[in-house]
């Protein structure tokens, strides 16, 4: 077996990975770096994540616009086809085009600051590379993401059960999906299926719906969505079985009947699972957590108080694509750095789901503040000008304030551009913004953003109210 001694070795070029490896170059306090990776590169985000599942939503937005003209006196005389053959090459076509941009950036990396193989820790600091490499490095990242987690009986599914990865792999789309899981990508996916022309089902469970711990706005968003297509997010399925090529479903219905139903495919986005298990972390004496994950401090990344650090999906903490890249840069630097390990910046939460309308949570939402201490400005879409001057007038927004400060602390909303209104939001509170100076910037006639005026005079009021 070879073996090489480096200064920082990076397990996985996802995302997290490449930052990481960006940092610690960049850093000029490294004399070697070297990046493992045991899969395909081109990272989970470009290949089967974010911009795939963007595409396909893309797709399903056009058709449900040409559906929908109507009530503008706008009419498609004769019928809208879709044709899934072509939706489906348009979104490999754009997808291999978007991992065509990272994989140039990975072919420029120099051939000896790359490793190909899966790692796994033998002794600390001491990393095996399938059965090729042994590295001995003095400071490691661990940037391995996250795979689809398959709560087992769906796994006698066999080739009729699919992950997130399958969808994209289609040549053409199916005719009936049965969704499990209404988290992010259940419901973008789900919703972007059905607005395609597939027959969908999407079953949850306990009531949970893409995040959304604000009960109103789960509620709103609920309501929103179960208009469009099925959706129970507490549902009753007493049985999946697979018959012949096809999963039949019987489930209790949301009008109580019992019912039974054939698909194609069963698509299960019941969350993800960090990509811990083959690592070996106790070899390097790494204490983890019931999910295998070891405790960081998501400040510097660092594990314990060893050299070694932990960036992206992995760590289990903020598994967004934004959050990966930041926590790549902060480790690599203090890989590079190591000892002189130093806090890296990290920002205000913000998450948004690309589903119409779309849903976007900013900061703490009402779970993670203390009764008592915030108020809620809201503003219900359904009156909003310009969202009804184009159609788009559904959905609720909640913004926290801190009664005490005034300040902006978070707020989510399932509504129209969510994504925009999310990042003023986001940015307003990097800022450290209060309600009163938010409500001094300039707001534009007729915009959606006078929607977020609304919500957040109505927060400002409530705090006037609550310090009388
Ligand atoms: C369908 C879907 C849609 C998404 N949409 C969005 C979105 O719109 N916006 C957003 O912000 N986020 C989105 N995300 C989340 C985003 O894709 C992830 O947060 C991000 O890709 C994580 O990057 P990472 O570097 O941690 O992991 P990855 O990019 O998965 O990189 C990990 C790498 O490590 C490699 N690896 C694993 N184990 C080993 C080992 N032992 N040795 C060597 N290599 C190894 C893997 O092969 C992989 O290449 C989406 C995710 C999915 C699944
Ligand atoms: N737009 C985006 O930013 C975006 C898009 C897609 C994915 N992502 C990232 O990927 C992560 C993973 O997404 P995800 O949707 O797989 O996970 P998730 O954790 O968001 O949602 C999983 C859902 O499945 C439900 N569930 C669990 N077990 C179930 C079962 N047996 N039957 C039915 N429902 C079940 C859960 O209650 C939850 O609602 C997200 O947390 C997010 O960080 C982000």
């Amino acid at each position: 077996m070879k073996s090489i001694d480096v200064d920082v070795a990076i397990i996985g070029a996802g995302t997290a990975g490449l930052s990481a490896y960006k940092a610690a170059i960049k850093s000029g306090n490294t004399q070697s770096v070297i990046m493992i990776e045991g899969g395909p590169y081109g990272t989970t985000c470009a290949r089967v994540g974010c911009m795939p599942s963007k595409l396909l939503i893309a797709a399903a937005e056009a058709a449900h616009s040409a559906q929908h003209m109507d009530p503008f006196g706008v009419h498609v005389d004769g019928v809208v086809r879709v044709d899934g053959k072509e939706v489906m090459d348009r979104v490999k076509r754009e997808r291999d085009r978007f991992v065509g941009f990272v994989l140039e950036g990975v072919e420029n990396i120099p051939a000896e600051h790359k490793l190909r193989g899966f790692a796994r820790f033998v002794a600390p600091g001491v990393l095996e590379v399938d059965d090729h490499t042994r590295v001995h490095a003095k400071t490691v990242v661990i940037a391995t993401g996250s795979s689809p987690s398959v709560p087992p009986p769906f796994k006698e599914l066999g080739d009729r059960l699919v992950v997130n990865d399958d969808v994209f792999a289609w040549n053409d789309l199916p005719k009936r999906v049965v969704v499990f899981g209404p988290g992010v990508i259940g419901l973008e996916l789900g919703q972007a299926l059905a607005r395609l022309g597939v027959t969908v089902r999407v079953f949850g469970m306990s009531g949970s719906l893409a995040g959304i711990s604000d009960l109103k706005v789960r509620q709103a968003a609920k309501k929103i969505f179960q208009d469009e297509f099925y959706l129970d997010p507490d549902a009753r399925v007493l049985e999946t079985k697979r018959v012949g090529d096809e999963v039949e479903v019987r489930y209790i219905k949301l009008d109580n009947s019992e019912c039974i139903e054939r698909f194609d495919y069963v698509l299960v986005a019941t969350g993800r699972r960090p990509n811990v298990a083959s690592l070996d972390l106790a070899s390097a004496n790494i204490e983890v957590n019931p999910q295998g994950v070891p405790a960081f401090n998501r400040q510097t990344l660092q594990v314990g108080a060893l050299p070694v650090f932990i960036a992206g999906d992995v760590n289990n903490d903020v598994p967004l694509l934004h959050e990966a890249a930041d926590e790549g840069h902060i480790a690599g630097l203090n890989a590079a750095n190591y000892p002189d390990v130093k806090p890296g910046k990290r920002t205000i939460g913000l998450g948004v789901v690309f589903t119409d309308p779309q849903i976007a949570m900013v900061g703490l939402g009402p779970d993670k503040l203390e009764k008592g201490k915030f108020v809620t400005g809201e503003l219900d879409f359904s009156g909003q000008g310009r969202s009804r001057v184009m159609l788009k007038n559904k959905g609720l927004m909640h913004i926290y304030a801190d009664i005490q400060t005034r300040r902006f602390v978070g707020a989510q909303m399932v509504g129209p551009v969510a994504e925009h209104l999310a990042h003023l939001l986001a940015w307003s509170g990097e800022q450290g913004m209060t309600i009163d100076q938010m409500l001094t910037m300039p707001f534009y006639h007729p915009v959606i953003e006078e929607g977020l005026r609304t919500a957040l005079r109505d927060a400002a009021a409530k705090l006037d109210a609550a310090r009388r």
